[in-house]
């Protein structure tokens, strides 16, 4: 069993090569700076655009710092290269404001916003009016229809989903979700653009939370409820995981780790469409650190506190 091993091992080694060269991707914050990393890595030109200027000043740094931790491992005894693999990669990183002019040169763009339909939507009609023709657009959702996100766009034919893991330097699946509508061609090209960013590419239908989600939020939310009850302390449900289970994170670090308010999106949403399932309820305490404004690690707390970055 490697599971541990290769979980950890840096996806920087790709050879594969994709006929993708401009990404363009929507969305600076946790997700969307990872991509951009990885896509940069592979030799691809890269322009991350967020509506929020501070939130891409912060990417910069982070992937600078990444970049950094990546070319230590590469380049162990040659500093030198290393240091040229981190300026050359963030050299091939632009960033901007505005999501339809940062398409016009885009081979692929990646969507990493909001989990919200709404706010998708109106961002996938501006991208599908800018982009070229040829380009392929798709989506990080975790959770939401790739067939209701793309049902706004002309081009379904070229839409997908993308699926990528937190964080995404270091977890090496990428999941390749086909909508009703995307072409075996453009299906080819997503498969193909993932193994050049150093991923393990899976095929996911378009089901609810593809294939992790779908196990691994219920199972986060089954933690927080058992949490809730008073059954056992944060600390002990995470260390029964670890120890146990041999998970790197306990459920309730992971929630602090994705984000209580993507936990809560995923939740709510899947509840709405499913009001009969038992495993989607929505959890009191987890809206209750929402809406205190506990979102996890980004915000310094959740079920933890942590140091603010
Ligand atoms: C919600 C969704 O839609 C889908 C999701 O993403 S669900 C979430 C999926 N992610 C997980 O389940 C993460 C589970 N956690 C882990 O795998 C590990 O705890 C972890 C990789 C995040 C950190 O590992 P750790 O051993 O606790 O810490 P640490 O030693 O600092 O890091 C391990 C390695 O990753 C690297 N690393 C950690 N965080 C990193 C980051 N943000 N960027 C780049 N590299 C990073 C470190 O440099 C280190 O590399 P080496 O082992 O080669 O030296
Ligand atoms: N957090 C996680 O572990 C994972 C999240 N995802 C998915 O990735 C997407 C992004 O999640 P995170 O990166 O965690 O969120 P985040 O909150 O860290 O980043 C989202 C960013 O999008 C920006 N944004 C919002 N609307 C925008 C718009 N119209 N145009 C440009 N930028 C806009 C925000 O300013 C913010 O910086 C979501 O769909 C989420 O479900 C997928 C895999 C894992």
């Amino acid at each position: 069993m490697q599971f541990g091993i290769i979980a950890r091992k840096f996806s920087s080694s790709a050879t594969v090569q994709s006929a993708i060269k401009n990404v363009t991707i929507i969305g600076g914050g946790l997700m969307g700076s990872g991509i951009a990393q990885v896509a940069a890595q592979a030799g691809q030109n890269v322009i991350l655009v967020d509506v929020n200027s501070d939130v891409l000043a912060k990417s910069q740094k982070s992937i600078g710092a990444n970049l950094g931790r990546v070319a230590k491992k590469i380049y162990k005894d040659k500093p030198q290269d290393g240091e040229k693999f981190v300026a050359e990669s963030m050299a091939r990183i632009k960033t901007a404001t505005d999501p339809a002019e940062a398409s016009k040169s885009a081979d692929l763009v990646v969507e990493a916003i909001v989990e919200n339909i709404d706010i998708k939507h109106k961002l996938f009609k501006q991208l599908d009016e800018a982009a070229p023709q040829h380009a392929i657009l798709a989506s990080n959702t975790s959770s939401l229809s790739i067939n209701e996100i793309s049902s706004v766009v002309k081009r379904k034919d070229k839409f997908g989903g993308l699926h990528f893991f937190n964080p995404v330097p270091v977890m090496r699946l990428l999941e390749v979700v086909k909508g009703a509508e995307t072409s075996e061609e453009t299906y080819k090209s997503m498969m193909e653009w993932g193994k050049s960013v150093g991923k393990t590419c899976i095929t996911c239908k378009d089901t609810p939370g593809f294939v992790v989600n779908r196990l691994l939020v219920p199972y986060i939310c089954e933690a927080i409820r058992l949490y809730e009850r008073g059954d056992a302390s944060a600390r002990d449900i995470d260390i029964a995981m670890k120890l146990g289970a041999g998970y790197p994170m306990g459920p309730l670090e992971l929630a602090d780790y994705v984000g209580l308010d993507t936990n809560k999106f995923i939740l709510d949403g899947w509840h709405k469409k499913f009001p009969d399932q038992q495993l989607f309820k929505p959890i009191p305490l987890l809206n209750k650190l929402v809406a205190e404004g506990k979102l996890g690690v980004k915000t310094g707390e959740g079920f933890y506190k942590y140091e603010k970055k």
